[in-house]
């Protein structure tokens, strides 16, 4: 990852989109090609759902879901980034759940802005050149200034039919309709919450990759991001 001295302002690229819809794929691509920092921040939802249900706790519980997001910090984290417990579906529901309540949100915008603005570089004590965050409300809450914002979409029975083929592929076991029918009801909860919806920023460029191939996407995007007139000459 590429090391910098100077304080040149962070490049940041934006991506939010549905469930499924390729932009966890297409953020960790960039930011490799682009030797920038990556920020899964639906797992800092998904980390905070996974600790309500270890603790015993309901999703549901917005003062356990408060303490948690405040609970959590850099060093607790980022091991979990990794961790495939956070992929398990009940965490995704559970990750929908919590978001819902603002002082969760509020709780976990420091850290994801910190990471935009200041974005770890490859060794301790160094920064990249630009950061890549995916989730919901990047382009539209956590970054709204960043001058790349993409929103990534695809038809809910193809994001579904991905979802699907991921669950299996890490052995669990899951049904085409029971996860099109989570999958609706966690988009339908993401879109109408008072706080952040899931909504394209009015600037974001519109990424449908329902006929597209993570290729495609790539290409598609690097183009946008290269067309930003922000993009740096270094690049
Ligand atoms: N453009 C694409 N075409 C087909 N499959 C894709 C595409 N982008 C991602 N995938 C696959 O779909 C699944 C979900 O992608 P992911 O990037 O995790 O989505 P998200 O981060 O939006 O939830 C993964 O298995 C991934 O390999
Ligand atoms: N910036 C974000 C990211 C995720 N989330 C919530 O966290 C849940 C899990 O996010 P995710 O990005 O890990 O989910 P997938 O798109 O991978 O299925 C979402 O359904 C949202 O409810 C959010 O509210 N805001």
């Amino acid at each position: 990852m590429t090391t910098l001295m100077t304080s040149s302002p962070s490049f940041i690229v934006a991506i939010d989109g549905p469930a499924a819809s390729g932009k966890g794929t297409l953020a960790r691509r960039l930011a490799a090609t682009l030797g920038f920092a990556h920020l899964d921040t639906g797992a800092l939802y998904r980390a905070v759902g996974l600790s309500l249900l270890r603790a015993g706790h309901a999703p549901e519980d917005g003062a356990a879901a408060i303490a948690a997001a405040r609970g959590l910090d850099a060093a607790t984290v980022l091991p979990l980034m990794n961790d495939p417990a956070l992929r398990q579906d009940v965490v995704a529901v559970a990750a929908s759940k919590v978001s819902v309540v603002p002082e969760v949100r509020a709780a976990l915008l420091d850290f994801q802005r910190d990471f935009a603005n200041h974005p770890p570089g490859g060794a301790p004590g160094t920064v990249s050149r630009g950061a890549v965050l995916d989730g919901r409300d990047v382009g539209t809450v956590v970054c709204p200034q960043a001058p790349a914002k993409l929103f990534v979409t695809a038809d809910v029975e193809v994001r579904a039919r991905r979802r699907l083929s991921e669950l299996r592929n890490t052995g669990a076991e899951a049904i085409y309709d029971a996860v099109l029918e989570d999958m609706k009801v966690r988009d339908a909860r993401d879109s109408q919450r008072a706080v952040a919806p899931l909504k394209p920023a009015v600037d974001a460029f519109l990424l449908d990759t329902s006929m597209m191939d993570a290729d495609q996407a790539f290409i598609a995007a690097m183009d946008f991001i290269r067309s930003r007139p922000a993009f740096p000459d270094f690049l």
